[in-house]
């Protein structure tokens, strides 16, 4: 079983309105954990590194991490890089076998992020990789630069068209109001579904990505802040919101936060209910754990992918 792209995949989530999930892996029992739901809820399955992932366990590591997980668990799995930041680093990945990049251009002016988006896509296609590009700019963190709500735009639907005329890009993630982090919205979470459909309508055949798609559960916020953590406030897009985004178009929704959540709550909660254990796999276990419960609920009940494996 390979490493495989999303061009088939996505085909058939738009064609029967569910979505994919992308999930970012940082280790081993990240990427333990989410295969494990994947292979038991028999869904599809792309997995996502950053630049800071790159950074904090080594290319190497994370790609070995990654075939060991498509040999031990017989998957097709998508391997691929999140917020590729620049040619050189989508080049790399694509030379160490990555079957899928993205470039984000969307902190360049439109015409920038076209030439760059265009580039990668150019050398990508030649290595039978495909490109996933940004259009508008989300709110919140990404590898270490704090998008403030003012500096973030949504979508233009007809710049929308255009970019991806130009570009020739396999998939395209737009701003409908999400962001990165665990704070997504200070009051009523809104999100700009009519924006969405217009892009769909005028792009019936570009599977669209949603970042900033984690839920952030509000039991694993809840067991941070009982167990020694301090996260208030926090609060993501609802499972409803997301359901309705793959209904409407969204092929690929990006999922880190809500890893990051599950994990930490296991570990306080362990290692505050256990004092005297200092073996990480004991805490480390459970942390994997609920990454795969947490996964598990995503694709069976928000995602809608159960099942879907060819
Ligand atoms: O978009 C993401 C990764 O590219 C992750 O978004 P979250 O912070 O909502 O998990
Ligand atoms: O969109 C950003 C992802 O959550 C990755 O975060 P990171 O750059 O801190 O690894
Ligand atoms: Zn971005
Ligand atoms: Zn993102």
């Amino acid at each position: 079983m390979p490493l495989i792209t999303s061009t088939q995949m996505f085909k058939d989530a738009k064609k029967g309105k569910y979505a994919i999930g992308a999930f970012n892996v940082n280790n081993m029992e990240i990427i333990q954990g989410i295969v494990e739901a994947a292979k038991e809820e028999q869904s599809p399955l792309i997995l996502q590194v950053s630049a800071g992932a790159r950074k904090y366990a080594s290319p190497v590591y994370l790609k070995k991490l990654v075939e060991a997980a498509v040999e031990d668990s017989g998957l097709d799995i998508v391997l691929h890089l999140d917020h590729g930041e620049d040619f050189e680093i989508c080049k790399a990945c694509i030379d160490d076998g990555f079957t899928s990049v993205m470039i984000d251009g969307s902190k360049y002016p439109f015409e920038e992020n076209i030439a760059l988006t265009k580039k990668v896509v150019e050398y990508a296609h030649s290595k039978g990789v495909v490109v996933e590009a940004e259009l508008g700019r989300l709110a919140g963190i990404e590898d270490a630069v704090n998008v403030s709500e003012k500096e973030a735009t949504f979508t233009d639907p007809d710049q929308a068209v255009e970019f991806v005329e130009r570009t020739g890009v396999d998939s395209l993630a737009i701003a409908i109001g999400t962001s990165h982090g665990a704070y997504k919205f200070k009051g009523e979470p809104r999100l700009d579904f009519e924006r969405l459909e217009k892009i769909t309508n005028l792009l019936p055949n570009t599977p669209l990505v949603l970042h900033g798609a984690s839920t952030v559960l509000p039991e694993f916020v809840k067991a941070c802040n009982e167990y020694g953590g301090e996260i208030p406030g926090a609060q993501g897009v609802p499972e409803d919101m997301i359901r309705q985004a793959a209904k409407l178009g969204v092929c690929k929704v990006n999922i880190d936060t809500d890893l990051r959540l599950a994990m930490t709550a296991a570990v306080r909660k362990f290692l505050v209910e256990n004092p005297s254990v200092f073996d990480p796999r004991k805490y480390l276990g459970p942390a994997r754990e609920a990454i795969k419960g947490m996964v598990q609920h995503k694709i069976k009940n928000v995602l809608g992918s159960s099942n879907k494996l060819k």
